[in-house]
């Protein structure tokens, strides 16, 4: 469905947006993966699925050894302490592409590996998480991530299971919890991509509130389907579900624009009220 609304997003509606570059969708056609933009912040300076270097066993040592003495904790640790990677975006950043990328590298070094994505989420598939480009991995497809562990099996999850994806974060209410538990005390690896804003660019869910128990943080960006540039931010353009990303200027142009559509809309129809009243 994004697929096509994205390729006839500069319909007549948009007309404000055309107006900065003849042909805006030649961006989003040229666009690849590649081009698109990263920045990492790496907590520990490691990345995100390479094997760690020795500094980081020797942390993971320490803290199986702090962990064997003490008593305080309801979930002993029973392995090493996992690790949570973030990757955020606007949307066709290529977030669903990175979360699969990583989690093929973690599934060729021989870890066992679940994707989850929201159940909110129904876009193209309901059985797999799928990028922008048609990229397909199957999936767990939840309405929260605490009824996860049930279904995929308590003893599987507990003494099988390596590497958790989380796509679509931003629909979990539970991520945080889940997220920390995994991490922290089930010795998970866990991938968590979502947005980090929604179309009023305010915090999306939870998945901000992730940044403070990371090991890395991921920022991508898209290009802006008005003008090319790198594109920070996702504008709702039509009904409730059609959007694109665009760069900072259009995104505050854009919005602009709706609230000058907007106050329009509403002083016609307050006229046509008017009218209609005097009828
Ligand atoms: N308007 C667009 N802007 C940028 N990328 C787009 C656009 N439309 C489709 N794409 C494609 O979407 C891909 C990213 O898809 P995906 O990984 O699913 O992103 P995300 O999960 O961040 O929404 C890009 O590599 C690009 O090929
Ligand atoms: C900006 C924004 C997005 N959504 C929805 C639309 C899609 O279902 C997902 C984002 O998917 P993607 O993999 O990042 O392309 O979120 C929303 O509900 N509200 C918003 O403001
Ligand atoms: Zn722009």
């Amino acid at each position: 469905m994004f697929g096509v609304s994205m390729r006839t997003l500069i319909s007549p509606s948009l007309a404000p947006f055309s107006l900065h570059l003849p042909k805006p969708s030649l961006f989003s056609t040229a666009l690849r993966f590649s081009s698109l933009t990263t920045s990492t912040i790496s907590i520990n300076n490691r990345s995100p699925t390479n094997s760690p270097p020795s500094a980081i066993s020797t942390r993971k040592l320490q803290t199986k050894a702090t962990a064997i003495t003490s008593s305080s904790s309801s979930h002993p640790l029973s392995s090493s302490p996992g690790e949570i990677h973030v990757v955020v975006g606007p949307m066709f950043s290529g977030k669903t592409t990175t979360l699969l990328r990583r989690i093929l590298a973690e599934k060729e070094t021989g870890k066992k590996i679940a994707v989850i994505k929201s159940n909110k989420d129904t876009r193209y598939c309901t059985e797999s998480i799928v990028t922008h480009d048609g990229e397909k991995f199957p999936c767990w497809s939840l309405p929260d991530l605490s009824s996860f562990k049930e279904r995929f099996g308590f003893d599987e999850y507990e003494n099988r299971l390596d590497v958790i994806g989380i796509d679509e974060a931003q629909f979990f209410g539970d991520l945080y919890e889940f997220c920390r538990e995994a991490a922290d005390k089930e010795g998970k690896t866990v991938i968590v991509a979502g947005l980090d804003g929604d179309f009023k660019r305010r915090r999306f869910g939870s998945v901000l509130d992730l940044i403070p128990i990371a090991d890395t943080v991921t920022k991508l960006t898209s290009r802006c389907e008005v003008c090319g540039k790198r594109a920070l931010f996702t504008e709702l353009i039509g009904g409730a579900e059609v959007y694109m990303p665009v760069c900072r200027s259009h995104y505050v142009c854009g919005q602009s624009v709706l609230e000058t559509a907007r106050a329009v809309l509403d002083s016609s129809s307050n006229k046509h009220d008017v009218v209609a009243s005097l009828l």
